[in-house]
C-alpha cells in the first residue's frame, strides 16, 4: 500500500440543525480520538451556517471544511461565499466540483476549475469531485468524463499536495447502490495513470483519491483495502455514529 494518508471526509450537505449537530459532535468527538485522528485526516463539511459552531465544539483532530465557494475573493454575489471568508474563519478545506454542483446547479468543468485555482491561491485546500452518471457509465464513458472533469486542472499552477481527488459516481450517491470495490479500484487505478501520464509520476503516486458513494460501516473496510482507494467522501453516513467506524476502516485505532 503507497504511503498515502487515509482521508475521510463527511459531507453533511444541506442537513443539520443545533440539536442534531450536537449529536453528530458527540459522536466525532468521543470516537475520533487523538489517536485515530494522528492516522487519518478526518475533514466535516456542514452547512454554512453552522461553519463556526462546528468549528468550536470539535475538539478532536477533526477538520472543518465548507461545502462550496465562488471564484473571486468579495463583490456583488449574492448567496456566494469565497474562499478568503473560509480562510477567515480559521478553514483550511472546501469541497468543489461535487456531482449536485455540477448537475443540481449546473456547474461546468471550467468554473470547478476557476474555483480550485482561486481557493487554492486563498491558501485553501480542495476536495475535488469527479464522477459519472449511470447514463454515461451503461454508455462506457466512465473513463472519457472522469478524464474530462479532472484534466479541467490540468496544465494550470496545481499545487498537488493540496488537492484530494474525490472519485464519486453520481449513480452512487445516496441511491444505497455502492460501487463494488472492484469497479471502484478500476476507476481509481485509472485516474491514477492519468495522472502518470499527464502531470508526473510524483504526483500520481502521492495524490489520495477517496471514493464517495453510499460508503457505511459494512462497506468501508473492503473498499478501504483497495489499493488506489487512499479515503473516503461520505454523505448520509457522516450523520451517523457509523461515520466513527468509517474512520476507522483502515487503522488500527
Ligand atoms: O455525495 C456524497 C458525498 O459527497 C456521497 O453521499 P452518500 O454517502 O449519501 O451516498
Amino acid at each position: 500500500m503507497a504511503d498515502r494518508r487515509f482521508f475521510v471526509g463527511g459531507n453533511w450537505k444541506m442537513n443539520g440543525d443545533f440539536k442534531s449537530i450536537d449529536g453528530i459532535i458527540a459522536f466525532i468527538n468521543s470516537g475520533c480520538d487523538g489517536s485515530c485522528c494522528d492516522k487519518v485526516d478526518v475533514v466535516v463539511a456542514p452547512p454554512a451556517p453552522y461553519i463556526t459552531y462546528v468549528k468550536e465544539k470539535i475538539n478532536c483532530g477533526a477538520q472543518v471544511a465548507a461545502q462550496n465557494c465562488y471564484k473571486v475573493a468579495k463583490g456583488a454575489f449574492t448567496g456566494e461565499i469565497s474562499p478568503e471568508m473560509i480562510k477567515d474563519l480559521g478553514l483550511n478545506w472546501v469541497i468543489l466540483g461535487h456531482s449536485e454542483r455540477r448537475h443540481v446547479f449546473g456547474e461546468t468543468d471550467q468554473l470547478i476549475a476557476d474555483k480550485t485555482m482561486h481557493a487554492l491561491e486563498a491558501g485553501i485546500n480542495v476536495i475535488f469531485c469527479i464522477g459519472e452518471k449511470l447514463e454515461e457509465r451503461e454508455a462506457g464513458k466512465t473513463k472519457e468524463v472522469n478524464f474530462r472533469q479532472l484534466e479541467a486542472i490540468f496544465g494550470k499552477n496545481v499545487d498537488w499536495s493540496r488537492i484530494v481527488i474525490a472519485y464519486e459516481p453520481v449513480w452512487a450517491i445516496g441511491t444505497g447502490v455502492t460501487a463494488s470495490p472492484e469497479q471502484a479500484q478500476e476507476v481509481h487505478g485509472w485516474l491514477r495513470e492519468f495522472l502518470k501520464e499527464k502531470v508526473s509520476e510524483q504526483v500520481a503516486a502521492s495524490t489520495r483519491i477517496i471514493y464517495g458513494g453510499s460508503v457505511t460501516a459494512e462497506n468501508c473496510r473492503e473498499l478501504g483495502s483497495q489499493s488506489d482507494i487512499d479515503g473516503f467522501l461520505v454523505g448520509g453516513a457522516s450523520l451517523k455514529p457509523d461515520f466513527v467506524q468509517i474512520i476507522k476502516a483502515r487503522s488500527c485505532c
